[in-house]
């Protein structure tokens, strides 16, 4: 069976995914796009050649669109609206990072899908497809550096936009991180602090960057997190795991090595699209399978709202300059279980 899959928002990583269903994934079509632009969504149709129908907006689309799921890849602050519409409709639906930009969006998301008595939202946390983070996730589930201890991360971007702020450092950015490393760890977060070295000269004047995020687990783990969005060189991704016997680092993105002119190095990417490339492919194929098998395992509402309340209290850290405690409610039974990506 092809799923109908109708898409919300075609910017850039809504163009993307529609590229990849289209050109390198099986068992999905693209039947419906939307975007408040409209010249954008019929942009995306030409572009790809869909046989799409393009509607006015989301809830026109979810209620007349030949359509069996939906991805939300509009901007942050759209998302909750339209991923309750496509619960309403029962409609599996993919969305992207954040799931709502608060706490309580992400809430009445959870009841939306608890009172539908099953899952239909999957989040789109590609890193948990990413080969290297599976590759540390087993290295720690099997206790290959036994119990983790400390973790050491770095989440850079050549350079930020015009509109970005010091607190999408930790709502656009840091959330990648938060999932990751709590699902790294299976467990959850406790407290946050965050401090500021000297500001960067190509910040823009508004923001503070770099950024160091202390994060502390239940279990005791202490992560120290970087946030650098202006640093230039590349887009760079790291993280350390160390635990009692030794330590565990997410590999490099393969390439070939050059020697020139005295010098021996290999590239390094500038561009999310590429880093994760696989692994996006990874998180939507694996929405289109398990769709097809009426069970999605890919990242939850849960591990949305996880995000959310985690994100809530780094701003308020941000403001504060203190520790600041981080409280989630009860898990809801429709969660129990770890969500999974896939390697
Ligand atoms: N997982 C990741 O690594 C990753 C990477 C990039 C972006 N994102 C997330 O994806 C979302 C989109 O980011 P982007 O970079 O594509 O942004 P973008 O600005 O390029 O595209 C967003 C699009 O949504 C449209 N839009 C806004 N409100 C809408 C609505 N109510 N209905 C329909 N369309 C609407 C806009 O017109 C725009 O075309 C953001 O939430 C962002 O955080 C995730
Ligand atoms: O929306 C993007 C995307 O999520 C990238 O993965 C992240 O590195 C950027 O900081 C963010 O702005």
């Amino acid at each position: 069976m092809t799923l109908k899959i109708g898409v919300i928002g075609t910017g850039a990583i809504g163009r993307d995914h529609i590229r990849r269903i289209t050109s390198n994934l099986s068992g999905g079509r693209i039947t419906a796009v939307t975007d408040v632009n409209e010249a954008a969504a019929n942009a995306v149709v030409e572009q790809y050649g869909l046989d799409a129908v393009v509607y006015p907006d989301d809830q026109s689309l979810l209620a007349e669109g030949d359509i069996d799921a939906v991805l939300v890849t509009s901007w942050g602050p759209a998302h909750e609206q339209s991923v309750l519409a496509a619960i309403e409709a029962g409609k599996y639906v993919f969305c992207e990072k954040p799931l709502a930009t608060t706490a309580e969006g992400c809430r009445r998301i959870m009841d939306a899908e608890i009172k539908h008595g099953k899952r239909l939202v999957q989040v789109g946390f590609m890193r948990r497809y990413d080969s290297g983070y599976v590759q540390l996730k087993q290295a720690i589930d099997e206790h290959v550096i036994g119990e983790p201890l400390m973790i050491r991360c770095a989440h850079r971007n050549p350079e930020s936009g015009p509109n970005y702020t010091s607190d999408m450092a930790i709502t656009d950015t840091l959330i990648h991180e938060i999932d990751v490393l709590h699902w790294l760890l299976g467990d959850d977060y406790k407290s946050v602090q965050v401090s500021y070295p000297r500001k960067t000269r190509h910040a823009l004047s508004h923001m503070r960057d770099p950024q160091v995020v202390l994060l502390e687990t239940n279990g005791g783990v202490l992560i120290t997190a970087e946030i650098f969005v202006n640093c230039r060189y590349g887009y760079d991704i790291q993280c350390e795991v160390i635990g009692e016997d030794g330590i565990v680092k997410l590999p490099e993105p393969s390439s070939i090595s050059l020697r020139k002119e005295a010098m021996f190095g290999t590239r390094i990417l500038m561009d999310w699209k590429d880093r994760f490339i696989e692994a996006y492919d990874r998180e939507i194929q694996d929405f289109i399978d398990s769709v097809g098998r009426g069970e999605l395992q890919g990242p939850t509402a849960w591990d949305g709202y996880i995000a959310a309340v985690t994100a809530d209290a780094c701003v308020k850290a941000q403001e504060s300059g203190q520790r600041e405690e981080i409280e989630l409610d009860e898990k809801p039974a429709l969660y129990e279980g770890q969500a999974v990506g896939q390697a």
